[in-house]
C-alpha cells in the first residue's frame, strides 16, 4: 500500500472548548535565535515577545484553531530548540508531521547557510511527502 503523510481527519472539540474539524501537526525548526518561538507567539496570540532572550529547551507547542474553506482546522504547532544539543530530544518530533517551517534570520548568513544542514535531518527524519516552507524571518 502507497505510504501517505499522516493525516487526522476528525470532528473534535480541543482543550480550549473549540470545536475543529481537522488537525495538523507543524513543526518550526531553525537555528537558535532565529526567532521561532517569537513567530509562533506573533501568530497564536499577536504580540511581539519582547525581553531578554529565552533559548527554548526542547520542545514546546501551542494550537491554534484557523477557518480554511469554511472548515476549522487546528494546528498543533510544536516549537524546537535550535541548540544542536537538543537535536536527538526534537528528531523524535519529525515523522508525523505534516508541514515543517524552516526558519532563516535574513541578518545572519550563517542561520541561511545552515539551512542545507536542516534539511538534510528533514530527508532522514520526517515523513517523505511533509510540506516544507522556507521563511525569513526578523
Ligand atoms: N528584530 C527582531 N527581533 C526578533 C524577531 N524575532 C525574534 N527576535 C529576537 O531574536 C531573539 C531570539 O528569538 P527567539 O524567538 O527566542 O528565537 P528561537 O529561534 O526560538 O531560539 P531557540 O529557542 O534557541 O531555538 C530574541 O531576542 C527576540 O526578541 C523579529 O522578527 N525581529
Amino acid at each position: 500500500m502507497e505510504s501517505r503523510a499522516p493525516r487526522l481527519t476528525c470532528n473534535s472539540l480541543s482543550r480550549s472548548g473549540a470545536f475543529y474539524d481537522l488537525t495538523y501537526k507543524v513543526m518550526l525548526l531553525g537555528d537558535s535565535g532565529v526567532g521561532k518561538t517569537c513567530f509562533l507567539v506573533q501568530f497564536k496570540d499577536g504580540a511581539f515577545l519582547s525581553g531578554a532572550f529565552l533559548a527554548t529547551v526542547g520542545i514546546d507547542f501551542r494550537n491554534k484553531v484557523v477557518t480554511v474553506d469554511g472548515l476549522k482546522v487546528k494546528l498543533q504547532i510544536w516549537d524546537t530548540a535550535g541548540q544542536e544539543r537538543f537535536r536527538s530530544v526534537t528528531h523524535a518530533y519529525y515523522r508525523d508531521a505534516q508541514a515543517l517551517l524552516l526558519l532563516y534570520d535574513i541578518t545572519s548568513k550563517t542561520s541561511f547557510d545552515n539551512i542545507r544542514a536542516w534539511l538534510t535531518e528533514v530527508h532522514e527524519y520526517a515523513h517523505k511527502d511533509v510540506v516544507i516552507m522556507l521563511l525569513g524571518n526578523k
